[in-house]
């Protein structure tokens, strides 16, 4: 059968990048995307912007949610200090695939955990099983409608405490409207938004970053 765009994006990588060179990996995909096939990666734009939030943070503790081909998982990991701790969740066995070789091909497998499972499943888990006891960042890039119920259910289980930085892609297109209110009119979250593009093309989008002030 047809190869999936995800497959066709792995081949580009595999292809151009250099195994063990993140930034190969990176300018790979973001070449496939812009002049081959648009996907829905957090891109350069705005994964610049993503950069300097990691490095200003310097995070040790780490969740993506929607690790999708791993574009951003390797943005983020290869700019983690030695010891840092970083979890993604796919609930696509497909997508987690492709991303497991993304990931390997720029060499940070060792600094990622894929979890192959969905959000709501696994936020109640994550403290015993990888005895994770909050999030430094939490970078939100799934469905756009399981934001706010998994930063509640975040919140719930304790794994967001003063400090923690939430960081979450397309507040404006796609969109994720009920989380951006919450966030915004919280009186525990300090929110900004980083006006961008959405990834490969001239649409607005940006990221809202939200800092937990604690309960
Ligand atoms: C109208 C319109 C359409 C598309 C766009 C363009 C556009 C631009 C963007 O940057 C986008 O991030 C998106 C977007 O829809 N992203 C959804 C991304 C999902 C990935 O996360 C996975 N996943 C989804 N829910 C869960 C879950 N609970 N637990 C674990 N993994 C989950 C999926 O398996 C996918 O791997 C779209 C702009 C406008
Ligand atoms: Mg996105």
């Amino acid at each position: 059968t047809r190869k999936s765009r995800p497959q066709r994006l792995l081949k580009a990588v595999e292809g151009k990048a250099t195994l063990g060179d993140p930034q190969s990996v990176i300018t790979a995909i973001d070449h496939f995307c812009r002049h081959k096939e648009w996907a829905m990666n957090v891109g350069d734009e705005k994964g610049s912007i993503l950069d300097s939030l990691v490095i200003e943070l310097s995070p040790v503790n780490v969740l993506e949610l929607g690790t999708y081909c791993g574009y951003s998982t390797v943005r983020i990991a290869r700019l983690l200090p030695p010891g840092a701790r970083f979890i993604t969740l796919e609930f696509n066995p497909d997508y987690a695939a492709v991303a497991r070789q993304v990931i390997g091909w720029a060499g940070l497998e060792d600094k990622v955990q894929l979890v192959e499972g969905a959000s709501g499943d696994w936020i109640p888990r994550l403290r015993e099983h990888f005895g994770v006891q909050m999030f430094d960042l939490v970078f939100l890039d799934h469905w756009k409608d399981q934001y706010l119920p998994d930063t509640k259910q975040l919140e719930e289980c304790g794994l967001i405490q003063k400090g923690t930085v939430l960081l979450a892609d397309n507040v404006i297109c796609p969109g994720t409207p009920d989380y951006l209110k919450y966030v915004r009119n919280s009186p525990h979250y300090d929110s900004r938004y980083y006006r961008s593009h959405l990834e490969y093309t001239k649409v607005e989008d940006g990221l809202e970053k939200s800092v937990f002030l604690g309960f």
